[in-house]
């Protein structure tokens, strides 16, 4: 069933509330990638030309509930004002009186943001009094946080609870596009995963043997993995508490779960630090791994070469700092000349696909890391299911709207009585689709 889509809501002359991801790399307060600012694009032109003042939301970052200077997302403002080609209100805090005072006088065609939500403890708590606060900003609720979509968060699923809500072009554009390509994948299907997440991520390499025919895994994932093996890995970044569980389940996966053979390790995590090349077994005792190694990639591309789908989400070392970057870029080269269907999703993984300049040779370049690892498991994101599914009558197909009401709401009518439903409205027009990158 297609949610119902930001095109059935009534938005002009409303405050729209647009929850997106621009949890964008920064390497000292630049934005070293702007994928996720530009895929929420579409949504942001289309309610602006409707004649709705846009109020945008996102967390930055992992700031645990506290205000960290570094994690401001004034630099996502900025950017945001180049390419709207429009100011952008940048508060400086989430919410509370003086964010609505600030708000008070946005006009219908104007846009401001939201400071980093995550410096809320309510956000990631899904607290019912930070949810409602950020409900008090605005009378409609837009989710185009793919990216975004598999936390329970007050902004992500609080606020869709509260106010009538739809999802955003980029929203929809990734479960359909994921959805086509990763529901029925052309087999032999791949997964190559690594990264830094491990502890969020770990337990998904599970459901993913089972669903793929092969699973390669290199960056901290790999180094979480080798220990599990009995392999010794130096001051690497590991997760120790996720190595008792993956010994589990590691024996099992056999030939179809291939780990590095060698790596790249360095005493220095610094730009054109000294580094050399080890087998797995003899990572020393004061190096890191950084990187794997070219005998795991000329191995791997082996593997690989027959895919006929292959997902990533995650790169296989420290990327931004070279020269361990070789690696990730190895893979996306591959990847690119591949005759296969070639997913890759992350924050920083596009980041990195984008560096070595093949993005527009992978089919599709998801704003989802996380998010997109949850679809493909089959877990439903929460942030999906939340949002009300598209009147019958359209089928969410851009037609004008005319059901939807306090029931698809979850009570948000009953809760806010004083608010008509903008989804009941007379509709707006078929809009535009696609992301804007
Ligand atoms: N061996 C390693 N040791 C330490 N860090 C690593 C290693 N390999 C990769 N990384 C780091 O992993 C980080 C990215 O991991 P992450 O899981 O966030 O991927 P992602 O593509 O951004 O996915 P998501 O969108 O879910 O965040 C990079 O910053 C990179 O430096
Ligand atoms: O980078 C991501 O995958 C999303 O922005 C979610 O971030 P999180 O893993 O910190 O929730
Ligand atoms: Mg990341």
């Amino acid at each position: 069933m297609r949610k119902r889509s930001v095109r059935d809501l009534e938005v002009r002359g409303r405050r729209v509330l647009v929850r997106a991801d621009f949890n964008v790399p920064l390497e000292g307060g630049r934005i070293t990638d702007d994928t996720r600012i530009r895929a929420a694009l579409p949504t942001v032109r289309y309610l602006l030309e409707q004649g709705a003042a846009v109020i945008l939301c996102s967390h930055l970052g992992r700031p645990k509930g506290k205000v960290v200077e570094e994690l401001r997302l004034a630099p996502v403002a900025r950017r945001l004002e180049e390419l709207l080609g429009r100011p952008v209100r940048a508060l400086t805090e989430v919410v509370g009186p003086e964010v609505e005072r600030r708000l008070a006088d946005l006009e219908p065609g104007q846009v401001a943001l939201l400071e980093n939500l995550r410096f809320h403890p309510g956000e990631t708590a899904n607290d019912p009094a930070f949810a409602e606060a950020l409900a008090r900003l605005a009378e409609v609720y837009v989710n185009d946080a793919f990216g975004a979509a598999h936390r329970a968060h007050a902004s992500v699923v609080g606020v869709a609870e509260r106010l009538p809500a739809a999802a955003g072009f980029l929203l929809e554009r990734e479960l359909e596009v994921l959805g086509s390509l990763l529901e029925k994948p052309r087999r032999p299907f791949w997964a190559v995963l690594g990264g830094a997440k491990v502890s969020d991520k770990i337990g998904v390499i599970q459901r993913l043997l089972e669903i793929c025919d092969g699973l390669a895994i290199g960056g901290a994932m790999a180094n979480t993995l080798l220990v599990a093996r009995g392999f010794a890995v130096g001051r690497s970044l590991y997760e120790p508490e996720q190595v008792e569980p993956a010994r589990r389940w590691l024996e099992a996966a056999g030939d179809r779960l291939l780990l590095p053979a060698d790596l790249v390790v360095t005493e220095r995590l610094e730009p054109g630090a000294s580094s050399r090349v080890v087998p797995v077994d003899r990572i020393p005792a004061e190096a890191m791994a950084v990187d794997v190694g070219p005998a795991t990639l000329a191995a791997w591309q082996e593997r690989l070469g027959a895919a006929g789908t292959v997902f990533w989400n995650g790169p296989l070392g420290v990327f931004e700092v070279e020269p361990f970057h070789r690696g990730t870029f190895a893979l996306a080269e591959f990847l690119a000349g591949l005759d296969a269907v070639t997913v890759v999703g992350g924050g920083d993984s596009v980041a990195a696909v984008r560096r070595t300049g093949v993005a527009d040779r992978i089919d599709h370049i998801s704003t989802g890391g996380g998010a997109s690892l949850e679809f493909l498991e089959g877990k439903e994101l929460p942030g999906v299911a939340v949002l009300p599914d598209a009147p019958a009558a359209t089928g969410g197909a851009g037609m004008p709207a005319v059901a939807g009401g306090a029931g698809a709401d979850h009570g948000a009518a009953a809760s806010r009585p004083a608010r008509p439903d903008p989804a009941e409205g007379t509709g707006s027009g078929t809009g535009q689709g696609g992301m804007g990158a």
